[in-house]
Order: structure tokens, then sequence, then C-alpha cells
């Protein structure tokens, strides 16, 4: 199960749920109808950027119905921010895909959220420079938009994201609460906790209220 040394479990560190297990499965339930129908004349290559997404492309994915032509699934693995709350800036792409596999396929890109819009520039910009593939689309079940860096739109959003730092369904902080069922955000004290300095505070707030 979930608990740590001390009998804690990831459910005790939350301040507050932003999503539950529901609001996500009804959301992966409209998507997937819309990507349907979207790429009812394509085979689409539906593609994870891990390990973020795997929760999100697996219950996407399942939802994706009907595809007359067909649907495949690969995944790519994109990191750049490490242990913290902030990006690096250096997106490392790790991938054993065959640029032959992607050369003129419709890639839909699975990330489980957006937030400077690094990483998904990155990827998609290999995907189509290097790798020819005919056209790429972002399917986000999060959408961190305060927070770019580049502009980006993702063409499929699950939830707006408010500008914090969330956990769970697969999004982590320093590679914990990957596997709580619904996303939220930790109590300050956790970051202490870890031992690294929490995310800034929303807005400039001095009352922590919002
Ligand atoms: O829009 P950005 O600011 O680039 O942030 C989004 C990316 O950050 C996270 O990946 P991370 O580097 O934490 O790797 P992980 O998926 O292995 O957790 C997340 O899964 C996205 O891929
Ligand atoms: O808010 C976030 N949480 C976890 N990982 C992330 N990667 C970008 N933004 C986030
Ligand atoms: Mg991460």
């Amino acid at each position: 199960m979930e608990a740590s040394t001390s009998g804690r479990t990831y459910h005790d560190d939350m301040a507050r749920i932003l999503w539950s297990p529901d609001d996500i499965t009804a959301r992966c339930r409209v998507l997937g109808r819309q990507i349907a129908n979207d790429y009812k004349s394509k085979a689409p290559l539906v593609l994870g950027v891990l390990k973020g997404s795997f929760m999100f492309a697996s219950d996407l994915v399942r939802c994706i119905e009907p595809c007359p032509r067909g649907l495949t699934l690969d995944f790519i693995r994109a990191s750049s921010y490490g242990s913290g709350t902030e990006s690096s800036g250096d997106v490392k792409l790790k991938t054993d895909l065959k640029k032959e596999k992607v050369q003129g396929r419709h890639v839909l890109l699975v990330e489980d959220i957006v937030d400077t819009a690094l990483t998904i520039t990155t990827v998609s910009r290999y995907l189509l420079e290097e790798c020819g593939a005919a056209s790429v689309a972002t399917a986000t079940l999060l959408d961190k938009h305060e927070r770019r860096k580049l502009a980006y739109s993702p063409e499929y959003v699950g939830f707006v994201c408010p500008n914090e730092f969330v956990v769970g369904y697969g999004l982590d902080f320093d590679e914990e609460y990957r596997t709580l069922p619904y996303i939220g955000v930790l109590k300050p004290e956790c970051y202490a906790h870890l031992g690294i300095p929490g995310p800034e505070p929303v807005g400039s707030g001095e009352s922590g209220d919002e």
C-alpha cells in the first residue's frame, strides 16, 4: 500500500483534493469521444509521455472508441523536473521509437500536465522535425497555462489547473505520490519533510488566503 515507514499514507499529506477519481473518469470519457470523432478517418499513433502520463494514457485510450482505422500505442520518456517543483529547463528525451514508425503518422501525445510547455514543445518538435510525423496533437489532463514559458495550446484538455504544484494520478513530487487515484495539493510541511523548499505560494497574498 502507500504507507510510509511512519505509517502515514500519501493521503495524509494532502492539503486539498482538486479532482476526484470520478471527475477524472468523466473527463476521460468526454475526451475519448472527441478524439474518436476527430480521428475517425485516421489511424493515430498515441504516444504517452512518461512517466507522468502513465495513468491518464491508460484510462484515456480505453475511452477512444470507436477507432475504425485502428490506433497504435507507444511511449516516450521526457523529464526535466527532477526532484524539484520547477522545470530545470533542460528536457531530457529517452526513446526507443523507430523514426520510420513515426514518419507520416498522425501522432496524439498524451500528457498528464502542460505547465511551462517546455516538455511538450521539445517532444512535438522531435516528432515533427526529426521523425517526420504528419501531425502532432496533444491531449493533456491538466493545462496550467498561467505558467507558460512557451506559447502552446493543447488540442484536448481535461482540466485547467490553478497555478499550484499538484500531485497524484501519475504526477509526482520527487517521484512520490504518483499512485494516488486523484489529483491534489500537498500540505506545505511535506516539502520541508522531504528536505526541499516548497513551491512559491500562489499569488502574492500575505494572508495565505485566496
Ligand atoms: O510543461 P512543463 O513545464 O515542461 O511540465 C510538464 C512536464 O513535467 C512533468 O514531467 P517530469 O519532468 O516531472 O517527468 P515525469 O513525467 O517523469 O515526472 C510532466 O509529466 C510533464 O511531462
Ligand atoms: O504541478 C506539477 N506537478 C507535478 N509535476 C509537474 N510537472 C509540471 N508541473 C507539475
Ligand atoms: Mg515529474
